[in-house]
């Protein structure tokens, strides 16, 4: 931009030259889209799970030979490849099952807005039929689900030798609440007894997919009996595996562009709190575009460090947006006593008079503490915080305690964005909770 211009858009080459400066001054990443946590990577990109690649590849391994892989339950924490390893094998047995003239096909479905078991099939229907390319001969709305399930055989059949259903995120299919049965339940039932049924003769198997290592404690037992999947664990990644993730994205950045210490940084600062790689690279995205904005000439520590800060905030924004103001004060409340202890946790009975501080000082309503822990529970789904019992010794019984898995301090502080907790003084607050910790 012209430095002695004052109106930059009177002179026509101006805004052009700003953009094109900005442009070169922003050339620490090379190409964006390897940072972007849900680009799916080639697989030499692809590392740090061997034990689970070698497992369902011996697992899936059968379909090259016309034969039908069994049932598999893949579970573990978000951002742990469960999806990642299980594409990649798949798409792999499909490439050499076509050059074998096997008709072999992968349906996937991420289960997470599916709603109910009626709009599941259709959408495994909707599935099948772009992947086959050929047209849906029956209504989304308004037909029974009976007739759902009939077209889907009918497609199947008609295309494939067999099938490996891929349902990601199933146990959020949960489905009507007048049902006893949960949907997935439902579905994985239907779809795993086809083996029975006569309208249809093409192999199915299925993958079922959780981040919830219970969910197969709530699969009722006539699916049990026909599920009975092959079990593949994915663990949290530590450290060294999300250097070695995130070393094999290096080249999304020039040559020279990231400092040394980035990528230790960002796979340490990951490890600490879940172990996720979609976190690992998120952080090393967010620090690349601070750096840029900084006009800096290399990503370096301190530009993790305040990603790491942003990254933290986003989350808890976005957790703390959709829940109710009872809830922002009790979490309030907790994070207030576990920022004071030195692992972050905070006992409940402790974490509870605070609350009923905060809610006298504001004059909102208070509830009994049995409702206050019910409403911590419910906020340990967000992997903000955990719940457990701890002992008190030998003859003292134990206390329920939440840990913190995100600096509290960010929390209070991200919390306090809501100006009804400006009534609430963070001196007062801090000598209210020594006081409580001292007795
Ligand atoms: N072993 C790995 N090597 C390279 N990248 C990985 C690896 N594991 C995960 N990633 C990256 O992290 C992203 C998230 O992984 P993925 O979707 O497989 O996690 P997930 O376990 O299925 O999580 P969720 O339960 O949240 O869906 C992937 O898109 C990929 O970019």
């Amino acid at each position: 931009m012209p430095p002695d211009s004052d109106d930059p858009v009177g002179d026509p080459g101006s805004i052009k030259d700003l953009i094109l400066e900005q442009d070169e001054a922003a050339s620490l990443v090379r190409n964006r889209r390897l940072l972007d946590p849900d680009e799916i990577v080639d697989e030499d990109r692809i590392v740090g799970r061997n034990d689970q690649l070698t497992q369902i590849t011996q697992y899936l391994r059968v379909a090259i030979n016309n034969e039908c892989p069994p049932n598999l339950f893949l579970y573990g924490p978000s951002g742990t490849g469960k999806s990642l390893i299980i594409n990649a094998v798949c798409q792999n047995v499909v490439d050499l099952c076509s050059t074998r003239d096997i008709r072999f096909g992968v349906i996937e479905l991420n289960c997470q807005n599916v709603g109910t078991l009626g709009t599941a099939v259709y959408e495994l229907v909707r599935t099948v039929a772009d992947d086959a390319d050929v047209a849906i001969e029956i209504p989304e709305h308004g037909i029974p689900t009976k007739k759902k399930w009939r077209e889907l055989y009918r497609l199947i059949d008609e295309h494939y030798d067999s099938v490996m259903f891929v349902l990601d995120e199933l146990d959020l299919l949960t489905g009507r609440r007048d049902i006893d049965e949960p949907a997935y339940s439902r579905l994985l039932y239907q779809l795993t007894r086809t083996g029975s049924i006569d309208d249809l003769q093409a192999d199915v198997a299925v993958t079922a997919i959780s981040n919830d290592t219970k969910m197969m404690e709530d699969v009722g037992s006539r699916a049990l009996s026909s599920f009975t999947p092959e079990d593949v664990h994915f663990s949290d990644y530590d450290a060294n595996q999300l250097r070695e993730i995130l070393g094999h994205r290096e080249d999304a950045f020039h040559d020279d562009a990231l400092s040394e210490d980035v990528i230790p940084l960002a796979a340490a600062f990951a490890a600490q709190t879940h172990g996720d790689a979609r976190i690992a690279i998120d952080l090393m995205r967010t620090a690349g575009t601070i750096a840029e904005r900084d006009g800096a000439d290399q990503v370096r520590e301190e530009h993790v460090r305040i990603a790491q800060d942003k990254v933290v905030k986003n989350r808890v924004l976005e957790v703390t947006r959709g829940i109710s103001t009872q809830k922002k004060l009790c979490l309030f409340a907790t994070a207030a006593v576990a920022r004071e202890t030195e692992n972050t946790a905070a006992k409940s009975t402790e974490a509870y008079r605070v609350y009923q501080y905060i809610t006298e000082t504001l004059d909102a309503d208070q509830h009994y503490q049995e409702t206050y822990v019910n409403k911590m529970k419910e906020l340990t789904t967000y992997s903000l915080v955990k719940s457990g019992r701890k002992s008190q010794g030998p003859h003292s019984g134990s206390y329920l305690e939440f840990t913190f898995e995100e600096n509290p301090q960010t929390i209070i502080e991200t919390l306090r964005e809501d100006s009804r907790l400006d009534g609430v003084a963070d001196d007062e607050l801090r000598t209210v909770v020594r006081a409580q910790l001292t007795n």
